[in-house]
Parts: C-alpha cells; sequence; structure tokens
C-alpha cells in the first residue's frame, strides 16, 4: 500500500541544507497499522508530508496506494486521509460547514456528505460543537474536527500526525478507539505520536526514524524483547558487587549488558525475568548473596532511550519544531 525507494528530501535555507529524510526504503502492506517514530526532527513529518504530495521527494520515489506521490497526486489524494499537525479547519468556519466544504472538494454529493459529515460528528462526540465558529472550540475539540475531515472520503490510507496531541486522556481513547476501528475495517494506518504507550497499544508495527533513515522497524513486543529485561541487584559491599558482576557474565546467556555502580549491579538481557532467579541462587552458593534483586520488563521508551540515546518522553517535553514553507 506504500511503497518508497530511496525516498529523500533536502531543505535549503540560505547556504545551510538539512537533510530531513535520507533514502528511505519502506514498505506497508495493506491493513497494517504502523507507529512512526522518533526524536525531534527525526523527519516523520516530511517523510508524511511527501508520502501525502504535499511536499515532492529530492530524489527517490515513493507509490501510496498504488500511484506515484509525483506523477500521479490527484490519485494519491483521493485514497488518502491525512492529519497534519496543524488545524486543518478554517477558523471562521462553523465546524459543520468546514467539514462540508471538504467533503465537496473531495466531490462528494451534498446528500451523501451530509450523511457522513452526521457519522463523523458523531463517532467523535462533536454533534454539540458543529455549528459553532471553529474559532471557539477548544485545541482538544479541534483536533477532533481535523480527524475528522481527515476520514470524510474513506480513505484507503490514513496518515495522522500527532493525532492525540492536545487531547484530554478520555479524548485520547476514544480517538485510539476509532483508530482501532477503522484498522479493523482494513485501513492502512500511519501514525506518528509522542505518547509510547500509544503505539505500543494500537501499532502492530514500529518503525523508528532518526536522523532521516530508519533504524528499527519490528513489532513492539520484538523490540522490546531484543532489549531485554533489566535486573538490578544490590549487594552489601562493593566487593561483593564487583565479583558478582564478573560471575553474572559467565552464568547468564544472550547479548548481556553488565554493569556495577557502587553496590548495584545493574543487566540488561534477554528473558532476565526468567535467569534471575537463578542467577540470585547461584550467586548466593558463590558467597556473594544479593541483598537487593528487582526486575523490569522494558517499555517501547527503554528501547527507545537505547536506539536513539533519547527518551521520547524528554523529546515530547521539549520543544516541536515548527515548519516552515518547504524550501
Ligand atoms: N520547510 C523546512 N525548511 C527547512 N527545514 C525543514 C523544513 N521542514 C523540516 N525541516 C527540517 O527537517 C528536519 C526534519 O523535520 P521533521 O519535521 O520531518 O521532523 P519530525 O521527525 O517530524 O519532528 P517532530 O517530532 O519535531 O515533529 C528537521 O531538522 C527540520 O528542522
Amino acid at each position: 500500500m506504500i511503497r518508497t525507494e530511496a525516498l529523500t528530501r533536502h531543505f535549503t535555507r540560505g547556504k545551510k541544507t538539512v537533510e530531513a529524510v535520507r533514502g528511505l526504503d519502506l514498505e506497508i502492506h495493506q491493513g497494517e497499522l504502523v507507529a512512526f517514530l522518533g526524536p525531534n526532527g527525526a523527519g516523520k513529518s516530511t517523510t508524511l508530508r511527501m508520502l501525502t504530495t504535499l511536499i515532492p521527494p529530492t530524489s527517490g520515489t515513493a507509490e501510496v496506494a498504488g500511484h506515484d506521490v509525483v506523477r500521479s497526486r490527484a490519485a494519491v489524494r483521493r485514497s488518502i486521509g491525512y492529519v497534519g499537525q496543524g488545524n486543518a479547519a478554517a477558523f471562521v468556519q462553523r465546524g459543520r460547514d468546514e467539514l462540508m466544504s471538504q467533503a465537496r472538494a473531495h466531490g462528494i454529493p451534498r446528500a451523501a456528505a451530509k450523511a457522513r459529515i452526521d457519522e463523523l460528528l458523531s463517532a467523535f462526540d462533536l454533534q454539540e460543537y458543529a455549528d459553532r465558529p471553529v474559532q471557539t472550540l477548544s485545541g482538544g475539540q479541534r483536533r477532533r474536527l481535523d480527524i475528522a475531515i481527515g476520514l470524510l472520503n474513506h480513505p484507503e490510507v490514513l496518515f495522522l500526525d500527532e493525532p492525540s496531541t492536545g487531547l484530554d486522556p478520555q479524548n485520547r481513547a476514544n480517538l485510539q478507539e476509532q483508530i482501532r476501528r477503522l484498522h479493523e475495517d482494513g485501513t492502512t494506518i500511519v501514525l506518528t505520536t509522542h505518547y509510547l504507550e500509544e503505539a505500543d497499544a494500537l501499532a502492530g508495527r514500529v518503525i523508528v526514524v532518526d536522523h532521516g533513515v530508519v533504524i528499527a522497524d519490528d513489532t513492539a513486543s520484538r523490540l522490546k524483547e531484543k532489549l531485554g529485561d533489566l535486573v538490578l541487584l544490590g549487594f552489601g559491599t562493593e566487593a561483593d558487587a564487583t565479583t558478582a558482576a564478573t560471575r553474572a557474565e559467565s552464568v547468564l546467556s544472550g547479548p548481556t549488558l553488565i554493569e556495577r555502580a557502587g553496590t548495584q549491579v545493574s543487566i540488561r538481557t534477554p528473558r532476565g525475568a526468567d535467569s534471575a532467579p537463578a542467577l540470585a541462587i547461584d550467586l548466593a552458593a558463590h558467597g556473594t548473596p544479593a541483598i537487593r534483586m528487582e526486575v523490569h520488563s522494558p517499555t517501547l521508551d527503554d528501547v527507545f532511550l537505547d536506539l536513539t540515546g533519547r527518551s521520547l518522553r524528554e523529546s515530547a517535553d521539549s520543544t516541536t519544531q515548527t515548519e516552515g514553507a518547504a524550501a
């Protein structure tokens, strides 16, 4: 449903060139729900903007729903829904009128458009606000209106760029429900998000990009499994901790990272929850008993931190870069 080959986009400002997306090769099949993750400035929005025909690639190719994003822009646009980071609705219009203008722009006949609009207003709990000017709506209400606009044409492929930003937990849960339903109906969905729990809960596949290239592409559970559990062991003395760290190296199998700091040993190891009890018994039998043991399963944020050196929580908290007009 989405295929890119060496997809690249540079922006030039004065003498400076930013390589926002660098040779992306992607293949996303019909019906997949993919979370596209990465730190601020990783190239996520730029990729989405190329796939939705808003900006052309500098080089490389991309096809969406079988149409080339440069040669067949209109056909791509007919097949997709796009909810960008900015508000799509004109501020002075009433929500319902905005939906109608956008539906008509898609070529949907008036009666069908009216029915679809009622359906979407109800799905996103917007009936009460539909007849107010958009500028009087709260950020969350506007966000829901944006999403409704993106769904007007029953898109085959839906691109959601941080759809839940600005929504309260209740509306976020409602949005997730809508996304799940669309996915069940067979819509291919690509979403960027700074909420790892959201990616974890929704997406069958997680693609992590950084500096414009893909650095991981797998299911959330396999990514977590690859990283391994964190086993923390506390000892009575630093000498015990040092001996235990060396012993753990020979006892544990698989790619294992062991660090000692003071009287604590931290171990990152695959299936650590399973191996920790045996390790504790072994250490006690060798005269260095642990006085404390904790096992933490990895979160997607741990995976993200490991891959990018940054926590996505950190990047969610930092100021999001605003995009100017395409250079
Ligand atoms: N119109 C533009 N002109 C110049 N540079 C741009 C433009 N749009 C994006 N960039 C730069 O390209 C890089 C990738 O930006 P992009 O918006 O794709 O990142 P992102 O992964 O979506 O980040 P965020 O999580 O902050 O939304 C950044 O360095 C950004 O500053």
